[in-house]
């Protein structure tokens, strides 16, 4: 079968309120994810034998921890195909840095072998597979700009207009579990109100991670010489929001050598449906 690569794009978290820690101990929560035209790259390719085979740059993690192993395996009961996988993963999205590296890369599993072994679930159907992988999984498969409440499953569609963003990674890893079980965490930010604006809201878990990392708090500060700064998710990658690639582009140039970074538009709707839909015509 004639391989096939989709990108699994990179999302930023425009916002993060954190509203309160439910009694499972997850938290309810409001984002503003947009996804960047940047990020991993998967090549699937379909085998006869009835494995899940990973290849490329997987040696960080164990094969049954890795989230794209995950996202085949729970597909697999759908469907009682005799074909197996192989996927090849070219990294560019930094592991723990906020940017929905694993994530994104579990989403682009699930829809592309959706199509692969003929599953032929709904994307209600993915995002509910895909939530028993992660938070942040259900945003990727629906593959629209959204605001996300719940514990970032409940999504609003919301349209944005196109920046360009210089996002930095200090080259540190952050665990997500670490913050969010952290008691000097804030978990009481109100929801937003009906006229809220970007201004007004901030990423409730900088504070915390500024005070654990110096490096993203030198960050933040680096980046504000060029525009607002601002860290997505638990960190530890920050962004700047910038109105030209030339702009954008100026910053990256600019960058410590100490820290690695990349130049990207946001984009509505996720790259990862856009190839896949050209692919499907
Ligand atoms: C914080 C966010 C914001 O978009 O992104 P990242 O910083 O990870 O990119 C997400 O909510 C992360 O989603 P995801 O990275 O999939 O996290 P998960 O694997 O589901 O959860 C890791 C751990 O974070 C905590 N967690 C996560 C999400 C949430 N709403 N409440 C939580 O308390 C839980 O302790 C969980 O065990
Ligand atoms: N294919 C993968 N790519 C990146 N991280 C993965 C992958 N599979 C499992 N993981 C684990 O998931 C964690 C991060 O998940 P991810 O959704 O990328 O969150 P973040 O947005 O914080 O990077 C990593 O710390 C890593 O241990």
């Amino acid at each position: 079968m004639t391989p096939v690569s989709i990108i699994a794009p990179a999302k930023l978290n425009l916002f993060l309120h954190i509203n309160h820690q439910r009694a499972d101990g997850y938290h309810e929560l409001e984002t503003l994810f947009t996804f960047l035209d940047f990020g991993d790259e998967l090549t699937f390719t379909l085998i006869n034998e009835k494995e899940i085979i990973l290849c490329g740059d997987i040696s960080d993690i164990p094969q049954q921890d890795n989230l794209i192993y995950k996202a085949a395996l729970a597909l697999q009961p759908y469907k009682n195909t005799p074909l197996g996988i192989n996927i090849k993963l070219i990294k560019k999205l930094p592991m723990g840095g906020g940017v929905g590296g694993g994530s994104s890369d579990a989403a682009t599993t699930l829809l592309t072998l959706n199509y692969l072994w003929q599953c032929d679930l709904s994307i209600a159907e993915l995002a509910k597979i895909g939530l028993n992988l992660g938070a942040d999984v259900p945003v990727f498969i629906h593959g629209k700009t959204a605001i996300a409440q719940g514990v970032g499953e409940e999504l609003t569609s919301i349209n944005l207009p196109k920046k360009w963003y210089c996002v930095v990674f200090p080259n540190v890893h952050i665990s997500t579990a670490e913050i969010f079980t952290h008691p000097e965490l804030p978990r009481n930010t109100p929801k937003l109100s009906e006229d809220w604006k970007l201004a007004d809201t901030s990423n409730d878990c900088e504070a915390l991670v500024k005070k654990l990392n110096c490096e993203v708090e030198k960050t933040l500060l680096w980046l504000l010489k060029y525009g607002p700064s601002r860290m997505t998710g638990t960190g530890a990658c920050c962004f700047v929001e910038l109105d030209s690639q030339i702009a954008a582009q100026r910053v990256l140039n600019s960058l410590p050598s100490c820290w690695h970074g990349f130049v990207a538009p946001n984009t509505t709707i996720s790259p990862a449906h856009t190839q896949l839909e050209n692919w499907l015509k």
